[in-house]
């Protein structure tokens, strides 16, 4: 009796929705818009009642900001990864370095999907808005996904079902992202209209830890520091300190620091800002630059020796301030800052990037690192590097044996060789930077094999060893030449020639 009662039931409310759905669909036909708002306010009220589930919509776009939702994206990245096994009509778009194809669900497709015993349905859909009569432009499309569940499932949906689907899509978006390396030294003015600062490209560094030559131990404190880094959410959080890390990079060119940052960049899976500093207005303009980076990300200022001097004299990258100009600026330096921090400032200054690097506007994006490169250390302002800004200094130095083997099993496939006993000895005894060593072991020819390549670089080593030897010989032939200085013959013990007496004058 129950079950018919019940069946009865539910033929009369799939008769009544029938009824309005048939009914709506001829009010949309045939009234005016008046008719139809005042149907569609009542028949969504009566429906309320008798339709047992519920609908959530995931827009693509919200508003008129044309900004991706995360919510969209998380949810699409969810489904791309758990659901397209079950969908009919997928897409198919590149992936990940162009490598794989990523499949989505296509338009109006619907799929199911079971948490902790619970059916929900998804359906890709879209509207479109209709064609302003005073434009030639077509409709805009709008993307949305549509999530379906019976009412009485509200709370496990609502609660820990989106959270499952958003935490998973996000994860996934992280792994499968591309991710991009930013200039903003383009040499190109944006136009008002356009929204970003930045210009990008795919990032496609391959450099990795694994190829990096290193001590071991150095690299293994490296990674350690990265990933402490990247794990403490919480921590910063809870010592009230914006989550973010400084490093500074040093050491002679071809050392292994830009390649430091591809590999660091690779290992996290951030993004890389690469910072030009002389293509940067004011401090304004950096200010903007820092609020348009995102999180996860490295901002690399390259060379800081020469991309900005503290006089009002800025350099183009590549040029480097020789001893005398450096004396000479350094000592107006103090004075024009105070001047320029008084008036309105028209380009970057100390204080400017001081800010940059932990002024309030730095907190904003969290998880970011910031990082320095610089050949000269040493003429670096100290209030720049000290420790929480730059909180870790990592020099990077000439090539040791341990290096050495590093870019011989890279270059060469080889753990061990007989020539390595003679390399080791010689780089024990020579400075040669990573940068020469990688050189001299790359092939130069198909028939060339690792013997030829390793006795390439023991020739290199020998003919450096040489070199050297000759430059201490000739420093010590000059000092033993040089008179000493009683009659005032000359002014700088360090001066290369000697000159003549009238033209030192101090
Ligand atoms: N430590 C290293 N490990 C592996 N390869 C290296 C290392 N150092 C240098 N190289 C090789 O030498 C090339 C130049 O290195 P890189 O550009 O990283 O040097 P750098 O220290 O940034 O130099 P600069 O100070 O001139 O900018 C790289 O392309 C890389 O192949
Ligand atoms: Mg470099």
């Amino acid at each position: 009796m129950e079950a018919i009662k019940m069946a009865e039931m539910w033929a009369t409310m799939g008769s009544t929705l029938a009824s309005i759905m048939f009914l709506w669909a001829i009010i949309r036909q045939y009234c005016p818009v008046e008719v139809r708002r005042f149907f569609e306010k009542y028949t969504h009220r009566v429906m309320g009642y008798l339709y047992p589930y519920i609908r959530i919509s995931f827009h693509e776009f919200l508003g008129e900001r044309l900004r991706r939702s995360e919510a969209y994206s998380a949810v699409e990245a969810y489904l791309s990864a758990n659901t397209s096994k079950s969908a009919k009509r997928l897409k198919a778009e590149m992936g990940k370095d162009c490598s794989n194809l990523v499949l989505t669900m296509n338009e109006y497709e619907r799929v199911t999907d079971e948490f902790e015993g619970v059916t929900v349905w998804w359906v890709s859909s879209k509207v479109v808005s209709p064609a302003s009569s005073m434009s030639n432009y077509p409709g805009q499309e709008k993307r949305l996904y549509k999530l379906k569940f019976h009412k009485k499932y509200r709370e496990v949906v609502t609660g820990s079902y989106l959270e499952h689907v958003i935490r998973e899509g996000k994860e996934i978006r992280i792994r499968n992202r591309q991710r991009k390396l930013y200039t903003n030294g383009t040499g190109y003015k944006w136009p008002s209209y356009k929204h970003s600062m930045w210009s990008h490209i795919v990032f496609e560094h391959p450099a990795t830890f694994d190829t990096l030559a290193m001590e071991p131990e150095k690299k293994q404190e490296i990674i350690e520091d990265l990933l402490t880094f990247s794990k403490s959410k919480d921590f910063y959080a809870r010592i009230g300190k914006a989550w973010k890390r400084g490093y500074l990079l040093y050491g002679p060119p071809g050392t292994g620091k830009s390649t430091m940052i591809a590999a660091m960049a690779n290992f996290l899976g951030y993004d890389v800002y690469d910072l030009e500093l002389t293509a940067v207005k004011d401090n304004t303009e950096l200010r903007k630059l820092l609020i348009e980076t995102t999180s996860k990300s490295i901002i690399v200022i390259e060379d800081i020796d020469c991309s900005l001097d503290f006089t009002g004299k800025r350099k183009k990258k590549g040029e480097k301030f020789s001893d005398d100009e450096n004396e000479k600026l350094n000592a107006e330096a103090g004075r024009k800052e105070a001047k320029e921090e008084g008036s309105s400032s028209n380009k970057v200054t100390l204080s400017g990037l001081l800010n940059f690097i932990d002024g309030i506007w730095s907190a904003s994006g969290g998880e970011r690192l910031i990082m320095f490169t610089t050949n000269y250390v040493e003429k670096l302002d100290p209030a720049l590097i000290r420790r929480g800004r730059m909180d870790k200094h990592i020099q990077l130095s000439y090539c040791s044996f341990e290096g050495f083997k590093v870019l011989a099993k890279n270059y060469l496939k080889l753990e061990t060789h007989p020539l390595f006993h003679t390399i080791q000895t010689l780089i024990g005894e020579i400075k040669i930077t990573p940068a020469d060593v990688a050189e001299n072991l790359m092939p130069k020819s198909t028939v060339d094999d690792a013997e030829k390549c390793l006795s390439r670089l023991i020739e290199a080593l020998k003919e450096a060893k040489e070199a050297e030897a000759a430059i201490i010989e000739a420093e010590k032939l000059k000092q033993s030449a040089s008179p000493v200085k009683e009659d005032g013959g000359f002014c700088d013990g360090d001066r290369e020639t000697a000159e003549p007496e009238n033209q030192c004058q101090r």
